[in-house]
């Protein structure tokens, strides 16, 4: 047990007590203790580790025993929807604005916040929503009355340009230490690469002599990475079938897994997973494909109404019979957390290096063993190039940095390397490109480690040739939308 003064009241808390009784987790993770402790004693941090880790706790448990409000600055809806439902169950008293809050729930957070002593602990904010007048002043109401405890700035690295997810009123963020330079600051991400953590802690103006840095492994030892070597004349949708099917034949067939999920009142085919497509049409046309074909698949896209979207994200996170597989874009991606996601599959090459560790990340946060399937074709390996060409295009037009953009073409072009190695164990390759230098574990948990041979013989029996696919390009007959 470790009592810590809480930095305002000057009382002791007990963050083990705290932990059980308010979050009801056992123990604390390695290195979650020390990144609370610090953060409770009002230092600024930097928090960068895997995915799943449990960065989020590092910021809820202070918000929970500090006095005054935390305000949680988050890129997606479906994240700070999928966070604010968590904290609620746990009876905290947690808010949200976002373009989903209806006015009346709004006016009733801001009049919280105007009367300098919130009953909110953690209000969850867009990074667009931090950079209104009427916002910034209720907040100088708060600190006035020293109750704004701390800024949290979840998947800091958006703040970057060099960043994967870059969004430019994440970089307005730098208001906070401006203006309210005594306030501690905690910043997460699991993806950033030297140069993006760099910019992250400059560009949101933290002390580097006072700042916590805390960086640990990207490991996720439990996923388990494969590719799937195709070509535009297969469709992988019956590899893929195949491959739920039997999973759900086997669940039905072993006696022994068969009377465990009787006991615990599961369903065979409740498998939960998400598979990632590039197109909004795309999630919605295999979703029925796979519900025509008895899988309980939904669509989730930006582009579905707000009604739909949470439909289909309840259903899926309460293990809904229906809601077992979530086809999605990107919009579905950082931060979602529900722990037995079984599977990840991304139907086609992701748009960088770091969506994909992002989003496979959604895996296996119980700790259970958990597949990441990514279909790799040389066509769509292309098209992600024409489709990141045309996007470098906008970004340059609308004035954004030339050595960004170089970046981002990098980070696809790691990924296309990542795919096309049959030499080297994947968790190794991802831990390398994020400059992880520890020892990374894997048990055969990667395609590589469990058949190196066959890995070799997939590649060559499933990828279009080079000479073919430079055939298509020179002749452009490369059909394709752009991402949406
Ligand atoms: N000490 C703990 N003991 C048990 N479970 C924990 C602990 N800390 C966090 N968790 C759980 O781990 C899961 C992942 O936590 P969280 O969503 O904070 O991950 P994260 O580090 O933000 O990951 P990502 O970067 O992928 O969003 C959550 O379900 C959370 O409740």
């Amino acid at each position: 047990m470790l009592d810590v003064a809480a930095r305002k009241t000057g009382q002791k808390v007990d963050v083990d007590f705290t932990l059980r009784k308010i979050f009801g987790k056992h123990s604390f993770r390695p290195l979650q203790r020390e990144v609370i402790v610090a953060a409770l004693e009002g230092q600024d941090v930097y928090l960068q580790a895997a995915t799943s880790f449990g960065k989020s706790l590092c910021f809820q448990l202070p918000a929970v025993v500090d006095l005054g409000i935390t305000v949680v600055v988050s890129p997606l809806l479906a994240l700070m929807n999928n966070q604010v439902a968590a904290l609620r169950a746990a009876n905290i008293q947690v808010a949200t604005i976002n373009s989903t809050t209806p006015l009346p729930v709004k006016n009733a957070i801001l009049d919280d916040l105007k009367s300098g002593h919130p009953r909110t602990r953690l209000l969850y904010v867009t990074p667009e929503y931090c950079t209104l007048d009427h916002f910034r002043k209720s907040l100088r109401v708060v600190h006035e009355q020293r109750e704004l405890a701390r800024i949290a700035v979840d998947e800091a690295h958006c703040i970057s340009e060099w960043g994967h997810d870059f969004r430019p009123s994440f970089k307005d963020l730098r208001f906070f230490k401006q203006e309210f330079p005594d306030v501690p600051l905690i910043c997460c991400t699991a993806t950033a690469t030297s140069r993006v953590r760099n910019d992250v802690i400059d560009t949101l103006g933290l002390n580097r002599m006072r700042l916590r840095c805390f960086s640990m492994t990207t490991s996720r030892p439990n996923l388990h990475y494969e590719i799937r070597f195709k070509c535009d004349e297969e469709d992988h949708y019956d590899d893929f079938l195949a491959w739920l099917k039997g999973t759900y034949t086997r669940r039905a067939n072993d006696p022994a897994r068969l009377q465990e999920l009787l006991q615990s009142n599961e369903r065979v085919t409740n498998v939960p997973g998400i598979i990632y497509t590039w197109y909004r049409k795309d999630t919605e046309a295999l979703a029925e494909r796979l519900r025509n074909d008895g899988i309980g698949a939904k669509p989730y896209h930006a582009g579905l109404t707000v009604q739909q979207k949470d439909e289909n994200l309840t259903g899926w996170v309460g293990n809904t019979e229906g809601f077992d597989v979530i086809v999605a874009t990107t919009a579905f991606g950082m931060g979602i957390d529900k722990e037995n996601v079984r599977f990840v599959v991304h139907w086609q090459i992701p748009k960088s290096f770091e969506g994909f560790y992002q989003e496979a990340g959604r895996a296996g946060r119980d700790g259970k063993a958990s597949l990441c399937i990514m279909y790799y074709s040389r066509e769509d390996r292309d098209r992600a190039a024409f489709n990141m060409q045309r996007e470098v295009q906008k970004s340059a037009a609308a004035g954004r940095g030339q050595s960004a953009i170089v970046n981002r073409g990098k980070s696809l072009q790691a990924l296309i390397a990542y795919c096309e190695n049959v030499s080297a164990c994947r968790h190794k390759l991802i831990a390398s490109y994020f400059g992880d230098d520890t020892d990374v574990p894997c048990e055969w948990a990667c395609d590589f480690h469990k058949d190196r041979r066959q890995l070799a013989r997939k590649k060559d029996r499933g990828l279009a040739s080079e000479e073919w696919c430079q055939t298509q390009r020179e002749a452009g007959t490369y059909a394709y939308d752009e991402y949406d």
